[in-house]
């Protein structure tokens, strides 16, 4: 592959004598990798049950590497939400963010979303992630990724870093930036990439890049960590960012990500090279926060979102007792028959443009509550009192993702169905006629 003279001259003064090595790396087929969601299911747990051919992705404890004719995006397991696809270099940005379960984590640029979906099953439904991403039109396959994985504790703002710094100032026990970059790191992947690069690229991304780093620095709380991440090679969107960061915030100390991760910290920073590492490669930079940083003005400290409806309606609890084994606590909100389950200790969002208030539990109309598919995806099997179990390789399985009515035995009234425990969504079973209520929007073709 050709590729641009002043890329390769800025990859020779990084690796030297390594040179040859990553350009050879270009000839070797690209690595597809899987994550495990455990939301869903631990580890251990769908490795006993998976049919594709994993071997692990050494800086992740719920990374796999897996064949290109597994085709998991096919599997009804994909459709239950049990694992996410995902480059195995971008799955070390959060790996080196650790997020600690009740922790509030800001997602800065999150669409599509693995990232997001990544520090979800870390908080393991404990605590509040903001999700933020300034593209309106990616948006929607991150909000589709978080309610097929069950994570029902993240907001999803659609918002400029400096209308969410006003808000969420000394907010963050841990943020993500993975950076709008110049994408070096997507030339073997994407030839297209090679295409839209110019030597004007890398300057090009600084001044976002700049200020999504200062805006950042005041959402998060003294003593919070920031990783700042691109899957980008060149020094100027990566080390030059952060040392120009640091420099212009003397309360930010540069910390190296655990050696057990086995990233190369030879600028002090974490990278990831293709010739070093089985994947296309990324940048991590972590800073920390120091406890002695500057103070959040009392007036700008978090209270808790205002809500029209704090507890959900006759509607919703009618539905709750009818078909739930459970009933659902915390903070609610109801938006033109919407409702949905608030995350936890956030601000107002009054003013954002808020695309997802936390879990969507459904729409009320007519006085009758409809449950969301995002609703069965958040719940397990046991939490529902009808539960309609398929075996992954059963026929019906697949007509039920395709929309399709079936004909089967069972208990009538509404039912979750499930993939063996897993839920895929809803259906109204009357007399062996099952109709089905999985989402157009998420139906298999
Ligand atoms: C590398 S992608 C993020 C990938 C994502 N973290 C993931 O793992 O799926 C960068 C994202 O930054 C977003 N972006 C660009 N400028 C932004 C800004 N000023 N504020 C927030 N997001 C921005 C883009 O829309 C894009 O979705």
């Amino acid at each position: 592959m050709k590729l641009p003279e002043a890329f390769m001259t800025e990859i020779q003064a990084l690796l030297g004598d390594e040179t040859e090595a990553f350009l050879k790396s270009y000839e070797a087929d690209r690595r597809y990798g899987l994550r495990v969601n455990r939301l869903k299911i631990e580890v251990e747990a769908f490795l006993k049950i998976s049919p594709f051919n994993l071997k692990p992705i050494p800086w992740t404890t719920d990374g796999f590497y897996y064949d290109e004719e597994d085709r998991p995006a096919k599997h009804p397991y994909y459709h239950a939400g049990l694992y996410y696809l995902q480059e195995p270099s971008a799955m070390a940005p959060v790996a080196v963010l650790d997020p600690q379960p009740g922790e509030t984590v800001l997602d800065l640029c999150a669409c599509p979303g693995g990232k997001t979906l990544q520090i979800a099953a870390a908080l393991g439904g404990k605590g509040a992630i903001v999700a933020n991403d300034i593209s309106t039109g990616r948006i929607k396959a991150l909000i589709r990724n978080l309610e097929m994985a069950g994570a029902t504790n993240v907001l999803v703002i659609n918002e400029s870093e400096e209308k969410l710094s006003a808000r969420f100032a000394g907010v963050f026990d841990r943020a993500l930036i993975d950076a709008p970059c110049s994408g070096e790191g997507m030339f073997r992947k994407d030839r297209k990439a090679v295409e839209a690069w110019s030597v004007e690229a890398p300057g090009n991304f600084r001044a976002v890049q700049d200020s999504l780093l200062d805006q950042t620095a005041k959402m998060l709380k003294s003593g919070g960590r920031l990783v700042y991440s691109t899957c980008t090679f060149n020094r100027l969107e990566n080390e030059m960012a952060l040392e120009a960061f640091t420099t212009r915030h003397g309360g930010f100390s540069k910390r190296l990500p655990e050696a057990a991760l086995g990233l190369d910290c030879r600028t002090g920073y974490g990278r990831l090279w293709p010739h070093l590492h089985q994947g296309e490669g990324h940048f991590i930079g972590l800073l920390e926060k120091h406890a002695d940083g500057r103070e959040i003005p009392p007036s700008l400290t978090p209270k808790t979102i205002p809500t029209k409806t704090s507890q959900p309606t006759e509607a919703y609890r009618s539905f709750e007792a009818e078909n739930l084994t459970i009933e659902l606590t915390g903070q609610f909100y109801q938006n033109e028959g919407k409702l949905y389950r608030l995350p936890e200790g956030l601000p107002t969002t009054q003013g954002l443009r808020v695309s997802r208030s936390g879990w969507y539990l459904g729409e009320e109309k007519n006085g009758r509550f409809n449950p969301s598919g995002a609703f069965a995806m958040g719940l397990k099997a046991g939490e529902v009192k009808r539960v309609i179990r398929f075996e992954a390789g059963a026929f019906e399985v697949i007509r039920y993702l395709k929309g399709e009515t079936l004909s089967i035995e069972g208990e009538d009234g509404l039912n979750l169905i499930c993939v063996e425990d897993y839920p895929l969504g809803w259906g109204k079973l009357s007399k062996g006629v099952l109709k089905n209520q999985y989402p157009a929007a998420w139906r298999m073709l």
